[in-house]
């Protein structure tokens, strides 16, 4: 039997696969079957936005690849809130706590953090590279190669945008009221992530509001998902784009606190002159696993009836966290 880890980071759900544990691993279709049925509300499985998967790395200095597959199937190049999960569980397998990941586009280092709270593990990761122009995400038919700060009417009437790539590829408005952090966001999400001119790949949305010095709130419409309660890449490029647009807000010398729908993480922006990337902190909650056979991860029948969930007690201490944030 093998184990489909139920994991979390700010609620933001995922599947861990380890291939290295199976006689043989699933082909590109056989992963993306699988994603979409585990992922599927018909599945009746604990909801999840995408399936994280583990491949032997043949980077030298890489412990391992991770592998982000979204619900709808697309592949990502990257994911904060899984990376945090995936670095817990090879930091317990091979007990290192400092390490790197191979990922799509960049071998990317994750350490062991100190605890979030009482019994929240955490684990901080590298957000990089990042990426501003027009063919890194790719976008289009907006009169622009970069969009700082932006007006885009083709896009709305009345917001400012900033996109930057992490590298998968993020649009950011600050907002200043509920409507347009829930309703707009989901009605520019929608857009953007049908067949549209302007960001023809897809694009994630992230809408912030601005709380206090160092501190932001952040709730996304993924691309390949829908609304999410929380997407690591997003708060981190978020973040970016708060330093960027409103330096006298921002302290880089500090963490920034970025609270979503799902908990809350800290970042920290660090801008040196030949590198610029993000510091991503925060849990990776596993809420228990699902013991599968082999042959019904090749053929993507999971279910209820021929697995089982063997359940942990770590989401009772995340939810205790949460709490005390309120
Ligand atoms: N939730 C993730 C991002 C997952 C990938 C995204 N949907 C994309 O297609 O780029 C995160 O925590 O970063």
């Amino acid at each position: 039997m093998i184990n489909l880890f139920y994991v979390h980071g700010s609620e933001n759900h995922f599947y861990i696969l380890d291939q290295t544990l199976l006689d043989k691993t699933l082909d590109d279709q056989e992963l993306v079957n699988l994603t979409k049925q585990i992922t599927s509300q018909s599945s009746n499985l604990n909801p999840a936005d995408g399936l994280l998967v583990i491949n032997q790395s043949n980077h030298e200095d890489a412990l391992a690849q991770m592998r982000v597959i979204n619900a709808d199937g697309s592949e990502a190049s990257m994911c904060g809130n899984g990376l945090r999960c995936v670095a817990r569980y090879l930091s317990s397998k091979y007990h290192k706590d400092s390490f790197k990941v191979e990922t799509m586009s960049a071998d990317l280092l994750v350490n062991k953090h100190g605890e979030l709270a009482n019994n929240v593990p955490a684990f901080s990761v590298e957000i990089s590279p990042v990426r501003f122009d027009n063919k890194s995400f790719p976008f289009d038919n907006l009169n622009t190669t970069n969009i700082l700060n932006k007006a885009l009417p083709e896009i709305n009437d009345h917001l400012r945008f900033t996109a930057i790539a992490v590298p998968n590829p993020h649009l950011i408005s600050f907002v200043e009221n509920d409507h347009d952090l829930n309703e707009t966001l989901g009605e520019i999400g929608k857009k953007l992530n049908d067949p549209n001119p302007y960001f023809t790949d897809g694009v994630n949305v992230n809408f912030a509001k601005i709380l206090s010095r160092n501190n932001l709130f952040v709730h996304t419409y993924e691309r390949g998902v829908g609304f999410t309660n929380a997407c690591g890449t997003g708060m981190s490029a978020t973040s970016l784009a708060f330093a960027i647009n409103f330096p006298n807000l921002v302290d880089i010398k500090e963490p920034i606190n970025v609270y979503n729908p799902g908990g809350m993480v800290q970042t920290k922006v660090h801008d040196t002159p030949n590198k610029q990337w993000i510091e991503l902190i925060g849990n990776a909650t596993f809420v228990g696993k699902l013991s599968v056979n082999e042959s019904n991860l090749h053929s993507a029948n999971i279910s209820n009836e021929n697995s089982e969930f063997i359940d942990s007690s770590e989401e009772k201490y995340y939810q205790k966290f949460v709490e005390s944030i309120k």
